[in-house]
């Protein structure tokens, strides 16, 4: 069944501003949704659209089937948004957060406590009842804040860039608690996320957004086939070399300012073995200093790169 559905959405603000632009997009029922685009694309303005605190200029957007528009009050009572800053009380214990949340939501008492030793358990957090909430790592009070929202029982849970600023711990630690809400739960989860890894890890479907509109969706390994081709990638020794070399080599190779990437340089194979040995000929007759040159399999970030850059290729 369809989560959400959202069809030729656009959104112009007072100021003129076109933030959506005949966006369409499928969400399926139970999947992990990840939006991904550039800073400006139009992603807080789909989620304020989507959560109800923002009414779209034109379009459809459907939850479950039924049309959203002048239905707030009964959407809200089927999803939860976690946003970016908490809504955790750091004067209270974290069960009697949790108690409060259900009492906003109007869940019985029993029932309440039920769910929140359950959501306890499930995400680990029972190691941390006995400590001040004011106490706890950022990383531990955003999983706070997401069992605070799921103690209502959400369709569809909602997270604006759950792990930005986490460490690689905490965000592994989140990402298990994502995807422990959709295999135990069926939870429906659409998250925006600006980590490519991110997004490959924990997706279902991806969708790609640019100036208000999806450039593709699928899943990731779709997202990958995509490009269909291999790529070269050049190795130096540092960002600087990188970028020096570059200049020297992007007439002879025809490279994109969109190859240079850090301390490499990456571009896409045409004719195989042939412009792999074209480009070490090249290399090594100007004495070029590389570290070593390989052809690679496109990633998620390549795709991104690919789709977003001003210069794409519509997608067929
Ligand atoms: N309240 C507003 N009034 C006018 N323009 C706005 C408003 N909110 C956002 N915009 C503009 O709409 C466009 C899309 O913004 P939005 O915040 O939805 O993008 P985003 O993809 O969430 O970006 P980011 O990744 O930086 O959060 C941008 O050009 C932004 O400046």
């Amino acid at each position: 069944m369809t989560a959400i559905y959202v069809n030729d959405l656009v959104k112009k603000y007072k100021s003129g501003v076109v933030a959506l632009n005949g966006l369409t997009l499928t969400v399926r029922e139970g999947e992990i949704f990840s939006l991904l685009g550039e800073n400006g694309a139009g992603k807080s303005t789909l989620i304020n659209i989507l959560t109800t605190y923002l009414s779209p200029t034109s379009g459809t957007v459907t939850l479950f089937g039924k049309d959203t528009y002048g239905k707030a009050a009964e959407i809200r009572s089927k999803i939860s948004c976690v946003a970016q800053r908490t809504s955790i009380d750091t004067h209270l214990s974290l069960t009697e957060n949790m108690m409060f949340q259900s009492k906003l939501y109007k869940v019985p008492k029993s029932e309440a406590v039920n769910r929140m030793e359950m959501l306890i358990s499930c995400f680990g957090l029972d190691k941390y009842l006995n400590d001040s909430v004011s106490t706890y790592s950022g990383g531990v009070k955003r999983r706070l804040d997401i069992a605070l929202n799921l103690m209502s029982k959400p369709n569809v849970l909602f997270l604006d860039e759950p792990t930005v600023g986490m460490d690689i711990q905490s965000r592994m630690a989140m990402w298990d608690m994502v995807k422990k809400i959709r295999n135990n739960f069926g939870t429906t989860i659409f998250l925006t996320t600006h980590y490519l890894e991110e997004a490959d890890q924990l997706s279902d479907t991806i969708c790609i957004m640019k100036n208000g509109k999806e450039v593709i969706q699928g899943s990731p390994n779709l997202l990958r086939e995509h490009l269909r081709q291999d790529m070269l990638q050049i190795s130096f020794s540092g960002k600087k070399e990188a970028e020096n070399y570059f200049k020297a080599l992007k007439g002879a190779l025809a490279l994109k300012e969109s190859d240079l990437r850090q301390n490499k340089i990456l571009t896409s194979l045409k004719r195989g073995q042939s412009d792999l040995e074209k480009t070490i000929r090249l290399l090594l007759e100007h004495g070029i200093p590389f570290l070593g040159i390989e052809i690679i399999q496109p990633t998620l970030e390549d795709v991104f790169i690919s789709l977003t850059s001003e210069n794409r290729k519509e997608v067929s």
